[in-house]
């Protein structure tokens, strides 16, 4: 009995602690939440993180306790404190360790502002946008997107299932970007289609959230689970080790690169930085395009379809980026489908700071997440919800709309393929709707909702069906 009551007692003391005596206290959020981590791990565990961190800013206003230690924000204040403050924002906590590869730490899963910063200076040239638009760059991209055409419009008049090929397009670019001609060949080659089926269909949510939060007893379960729930880089992981290890790549690609300055990292840091970036740049390029492509199919849309193939046949010789609609076009995209529409977690410095007028102590969990962030102010996009890229096109309230686009987040820990994905995406539809028409086939019956993944989100039938019309 005396032990009984001391669990209550220590029980009710552990809750009083975390709502009243935190720091946190004062803010808002469920109780429940704040008082035990259970309630967001629920969440997580069934794959709700986002839409319920976004109904509770809906229902507490852009600051809120989502955890004893974890506070999510959505307002540009916090954005530049949390991921701009002294050039990279605050370090990354330890949940970015479950991207490490080969047990080796890459760019992405390096968690302090010095090791990154380091790690960053190797390689990130090969991302700037003045060489991402040099011609050997975007020829290799065109020559994919040409490819994407004609495998959509092989067989007019039967629908093409975009979300296949949209991911073999985003595999297919950033695997020559990084070690050409060793990249895959995925929407000209069988062989490599297996590829993407193995890289794209996976449902690893459980098993990362086993591993980031049980990491002692996740190598004993993990044997249980089905092989297509399992972290997916297996599928490449030595295909790429491999081909690291070669020396007759490309000049133009990163891997050559990396091999110049390749004393300055470990043996198998050149692999796990090639499989970080090809891994980055597949379903976030992969399910954008998806989203779009779809949405700009739906009859409601037409007239976007066709505002867009008049500015590219009006203007053919145009460099991407002169092209105004297409550039609204592809941000509004981007905005309403966020490849990375979740939380970007970080950890607050020694000392605490203050954050959207909110002191929070050290180590406290601190994020934004796109879907909120895109969404949730009201006076910078009105009618959120719809798709209008027309808003991207008004020069009144621009400012706020471009410091709230989080869709690559921001600072130096910011996207660092953003300069390519934006040519991925833009020669795709400047190489689609040029000749074709597009519409959502009839059949088409695969759920387009969102469907989070540990950071990501993806179409929820992981399948998308479209039929392609040439214009006369
Ligand atoms: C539409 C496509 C893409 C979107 C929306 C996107 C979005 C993002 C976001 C939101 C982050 C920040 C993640 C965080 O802080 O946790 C990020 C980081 C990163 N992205 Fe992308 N990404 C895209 C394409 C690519 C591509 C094509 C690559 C190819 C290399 C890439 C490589 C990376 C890397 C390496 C980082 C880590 C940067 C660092 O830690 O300094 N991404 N991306």
């Amino acid at each position: 009995m005396l032990t009984f009551y001391f669990l209550c007692l220590t029980g009710l003391w552990f809750v009083y602690d975390r709502l009243i005596l935190s720091p946190l206290g004062k803010l808002r959020g469920p109780n429940l939440a704040a008082a035990t981590r259970l309630v967001l791990m629920y969440y997580e565990f069934t794959g709700r993180r986002r839409e319920w961190i976004h109904a509770l800013h809906m229902k507490y206003g852009p600051v809120v306790r989502i955890a004893p230690d974890e506070v999510s924000f959505a307002t540009w204040d916090a954005v530049k404190e949390i991921y701009v403050t002294d050039g990279s924002g605050y370090d990354k906590p330890p949940f970015y360790r479950l991207f490490d590869n080969y047990r080796t730490q890459c760019m992405f899963s390096t968690l302090g502002k010095g090791p990154h910063g380091e790690r960053k200076k190797l390689f990130a040239e090969k991302y700037s946008k003045s060489y991402i638009m040099q011609p050997h760059t975007v020829s290799g991209i065109q020559e994919r997107a040409e490819q994407f055409v004609e495998k959509c419009t092989e067989n007019l008049g039967a629908a093409a299932d975009i979300y296949f090929y949209a991911h073999c397009y985003a595999l297919d670019c950033i695997t020559y970007h990084l070690f050409d001609p060793y990249g895959t060949r995925s929407l000209t080659e069988a062989v490599d289609q297996l590829r993407v089926k193995e890289l794209s269909y996976d449902d690893g949510l459980h098993i990362s959230y086993l591993q980031h939060y049980f990491p002692v007893v996740y190598p004993y379960i993990s044997r249980f689970f089905e092989p297509t729930t399992r972290r997916r880089d297996a599928a490449i992981a030595s295909r790429v080790l491999d081909i690291s290890r070669r020396t007759d790549i490309a000049s133009h690609t990163v891997l050559h690169k990396l091999q110049e300055v390749e004393d300055e990292t470990t043996p198998n840091g050149i692999a796990s930085e090639l499989l970080d970036n090809a891994i980055a740049g597949i379903d976030t390029t992969g399910d954008g395009l998806c989203f779009l492509l779809y949405h700009l199919s739906l009859p409601g849309t037409a007239d976007v379809q066709e505002k867009l193939h008049k500015e590219l046949v009006s203007n053919p010789t145009m460099p991407l980026d002169d092209l105004p609609y297409l550039d609204a076009v592809v941000k509004e995209g981007l905005r309403c489908f966020a490849p990375i529409p979740m939380s970007l977690p970080r950890k607050v410095p020694k000392g605490g700071r203050t954050i959207a007028g909110e002191f929070v102590p050290e180590d406290t969990i601190v994020s934004c997440q796109a879907y909120t962030l895109h969404r949730l102010d009201t006076a910078v996009f009105d009618d959120a919800e719809m798709f209008v890229p027309e808003r991207w096109l008004k020069s009144k309230g621009a400012v706020d709309r471009n410091q709230l686009f989080f869709a690559f987040s921001t600072g130096g820990r910011g996207c660092i393929g953003k300069h390519l994905a934006l040519l991925e995406m833009k020669m795709l539809l400047k190489e689609i709707y040029t000749t074709c028409r597009t519409s959502v086939a009839p059949e088409m019956k695969a759920s387009m909702e969102l469907h989070d993944q540990i950071m990501s989100s993806r179409p929820k039938g992981q399948k998308c069906l479209i039929k392609f019309e040439k214009i006369e």
